[in-house]
């Protein structure tokens, strides 16, 4: 059975990295963007990464940022994927000569496709809600607007949670899923029920994906 991948970002305290370790994440998002209220330095995020076990990777979400901070972020977790979920254009993204995803931020009219060839070389596009601040809004947006023929592998965001992630990946079938308010108490805070809820959620969907009759 194949598994979908969970993100589960914004994490700023080390409990919280342990509940979602503990429930099987994949990936834990750092925030290195000022304005929200995730916000850690890379000092603190590399304390934080030290507890993710071997396989469990981190993911540094910036937004516009200088190349200094991109570089001081890259030194203090030398294994991070870099997620862009601001302006950058597709020179940015490869100047910074890492692994990346790139955030699309949905809106009717949008033209993904295109958006996907401007960022082939993205290792995924994590689609989120068009909202204001860029992100972590806890917004779900219109999921119809995904076109079936996307050509990189898609992370779903934007306003999940574990009673609508499993909807959301029974009519998208991404890659991976991403959270943020949706395991939380308070911004920045995560809560271990809920992220327990949401990996359980994901898992049960799997098991539903992987029960359906192969298509013909
Ligand atoms: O988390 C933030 O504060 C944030 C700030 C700026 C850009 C993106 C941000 N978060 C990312 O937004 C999506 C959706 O989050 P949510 O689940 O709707 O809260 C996710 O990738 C967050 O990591």
């Amino acid at each position: 059975m194949s598994r979908t991948r969970i993100k589960i970002c914004g994490l700023t305290r080390e409990a919280d990295v342990e509940a979602a370790v503990a429930v099987g994440a994949d990936a834990i998002g750092f925030v290195f963007y000022e304005k929200s209220p995730r916000h850690v330095s890379p000092a603190r995020a590399a304390e934080l990464a030290r507890l993710l076990p071997p396989f469990v990777m981190p993911v540094g979400l910036f937004v516009n940022a200088p190349a200094e901070l991109l570089q001081a972020a890259q030194e203090a977790l030398p294994q991070m994927l870099v997620q862009f979920h601001g302006d950058e254009s597709p020179a940015d993204c490869l100047r910074a000569g890492r692994p990346y995803i790139r955030a699309a931020r949905m809106l009717p009219g949008f033209d993904l496709l295109d958006f996907a060839q401007q960022y082939s070389s993205a290792q995924a596009l994590l689609l989120d809600a068009h909202v204001e601040g860029y992100g972590g809004g806890g917004k779900v947006f219109d999921w119809s607007l995904i076109p079936r023929n996307v050509p990189s592998p898609v992370v779903l965001s934007g306003g999940l949670h574990a009673g609508n992630v499993a909807q959301g990946m029974l009519q998208v079938r991404p890659w991976a899923v991403d959270v943020s308010s949706g395991v939380e108490q308070a911004k920045g805070l995560k809560d271990a029920a809920l992220i327990r809820q949401f990996c359980a959620a994901v898992r049960e969907a799997d098991a539903q994906i992987a029960a359906e009759p192969p298509q013909t």
